[in-house]
C-alpha cells in the first residue's frame, strides 16, 4: 500500500513544481481541485472531470453529514464507490460551511452546535466527529476542524479563533490516528489579516507534523493584496517538504499570484458556479455568453484550446442555450471552465519546470487584458 508522500521536482523563485502520491493516485502540483460538495462536481460526469485534467476533487463534511449522512455513505462503500470517482478526494472539515450556511450556531471549546440549513435539525460538530465523518467517507486527504472568520474582524476575535483552531488541530490529529495507511491530515493556518498571528499559527502547526498545511481564513472578503501579503507572511514558516493548500482560492489571477508565492493546491467553486451562470473562463478573460453580441458569432470560444469543450461549439449556439435556459448550457460551460482552469494549472507547472513562471504570468495576464475580440 503506497503511503502518502510529496516531492518537489523543481522550483522557480518560491513557486514549486511537485507531486503528491496517494494510494488512489498522484496529484501534480500546483493543482486545482474541482469542488464536488455533495458527492458530485455539479453538471459533470466524473470521467469528464478526470479527462479534463483533474487529479483530485473536493467533498464536504458539512453537506454530506446532513445528506445522505456519513454512516450511510460508509454503508454504501464510501464516497469513491458512491460517486464512482476512483481517484483522490480531499474533504473539508465542515467548520467553514457551518459558519457560512447553517443557522443558530453555538460555538464552544468542544465544537459547534448548529441547525441544518436543509431541515433545521440540530447537529454537533467537534474535531473528533469531523475526523470520524471524513474517515467514514474514506477521504484520502482530511482537514482539521477550524474556526474561520470573515474579514474584516477585530484583532481579538481573530486571535481567539486562531488559538481555538490550534487546540482543535491537536484534537484532530489525535482523532486521526489509526486510519488506514496512506490517508493524510492537513492542519489549517488561521490568523486573519494579522501577520504576527499568522506566523504564530504557522509555526505551531509546522511543529505538529501534519502531512500538509492549508492556509485558511482567506478568500473571505479581503482584497487580493491582503490575501497575497498573508501568503508571503506565512510561506517562510511552512515546511518546504510538505504541500501548501490555499483554501477557497480562486480566480485565475488569484491562482497565478498565489502559485508564484509557493502555494501547491487550490480549490474554488468559481469555475463550476460561473459555468452555471453563463460565464466562460478563457485565455481572453471572462466571456458572458448571455450577451447579445454572441448571437451570430460562429467562432468557438477558443479554437486553439487543447480541450474539446472550448473548440467544439459556436458562441452563437452557447448564447442560444443560455437564453433558452437549457441544461446543456451549464453542462458545457462548466466543462469549459474546468478545462480552462486545468489548462492554466498545466501552464503554471510547465513554466515552473522551465524556470519562466514570471514570463508566463505576464503572457497570461496580457491575454486576459487583450480581452475577447
Ligand atoms: N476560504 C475558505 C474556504 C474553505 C475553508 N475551509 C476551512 N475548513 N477553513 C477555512 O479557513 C476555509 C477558508
Amino acid at each position: 500500500m503506497t503511503a502518502f508522500s510529496f516531492r518537489v521536482h523543481a522550483t522557480c523563485g518560491t513557486a514549486r513544481l511537485g507531486e503528491i502520491s496517494t494510494p488512489r493516485g498522484r496529484i501534480r502540483t500546483p493543482a486545482f481541485m474541482p469542488v464536488g460538495t455533495q458527492a458530485t462536481v455539479k453538471a459533470m460526469y466524473p470521467e469528464q472531470v478526470r479527462a479534463l485534467g483533474a487529479d483530485i476533487i473536493l467533498g464536504n463534511t458539512y453537506h454530506l453529514m446532513l445528506r445522505p449522512g456519513a454512516e450511510r455513505v460508509a454503508k454504501l462503500g464510501g464516497l469513491h464507490a458512491f460517486m464512482d470517482w476512483p481517484h483522490p478526494i480531499l474533504t473539508d472539515s465542515g467548520g467553514f460551511q457551518v459558519m457560512s450556511l447553517a443557522s443558530l450556531r453555538k460555538l464552544d471549546e468542544g465544537g459547534v452546535t448548529f441547525r441544518s440549513h436543509l431541515d433545521g435539525s440540530e447537529h454537533r460538530l467537534t474535531p473528533e466527529r469531523s475526523i470520524e465523518i471524513q474517515s467514514l467517507l474514506g477521504a484520502d486527504i482530511q482537514m482539521q476542524l477550524d474556526e474561520c472568520l470573515k474579514l474584516p474582524a477585530p484583532r481579538e476575535d481573530i486571535a481567539r479563533a486562531m488559538e481555538l483552531s490550534l487546540r482543535w488541530a491537536e484534537r484532530s490529529k489525535k482523532a486521526f490516528e489509526g486510519q488506514p495507511e496512506g490517508r493524510a491530515l492537513f492542519g489549517i493556518v488561521q490568523g486573519g489579516d494579522q501577520p504576527d498571528l499568522r506566523v504564530e499559527s504557522a509555526r505551531a502547526l509546522a511543529a505538529m507534523d501534519f502531512h500538509g498545511l492549508a492556509v485558511g481564513g482567506l478568500a473571505v472578503g479581503e482584497p487580493q493584496d491582503v490575501m497575497l501579503a498573508m501568503i508571503e507572511t506565512v510561506e517562510p514558516h511552512l515546511p518546504a517538504a510538505k504541500p501548501r493548500y490555499l483554501m477557497g482560492v480562486g480566480t485565475p489571477d488569484d491562482i497565478l499570484e498565489a502559485a508564484s508565492r509557493g502555494i501547491d493546491m487550490f480549490d474554488c467553486v468559481m469555475p463550476t458556479r460561473a459555468g452555471r451562470h453563463a460565464t466562460a473562463f478563457t485565455r481572453f478573460g471572462r466571456i458572458n455568453l448571455r450577451n447579445a453580441r454572441h448571437a451570430e458569432d460562429t467562432r468557438p470560444l477558443d479554437p486553439d484550446s487543447p480541450s474539446e469543450p472550448l473548440r467544439r461549439w459556436s458562441r452563437a449556439y452557447l448564447h442560444h442555450l443560455v437564453r433558452a435556459e437549457e441544461m446543456l448550457a451549464g453542462m458545457i460551460l462548466t466543462a469549459v471552465n474546468i478545462a480552462y482552469y486545468q489548462e492554466l494549472m498545466a501552464g503554471i507547472r510547465a513554466a515552473i519546470a522551465e524556470g519562466r513562471l514570471a514570463a508566463f504570468r505576464d503572457e497570461v495576464k496580457a491575454g486576459w487584458a487583450a480581452g475577447d475580440l
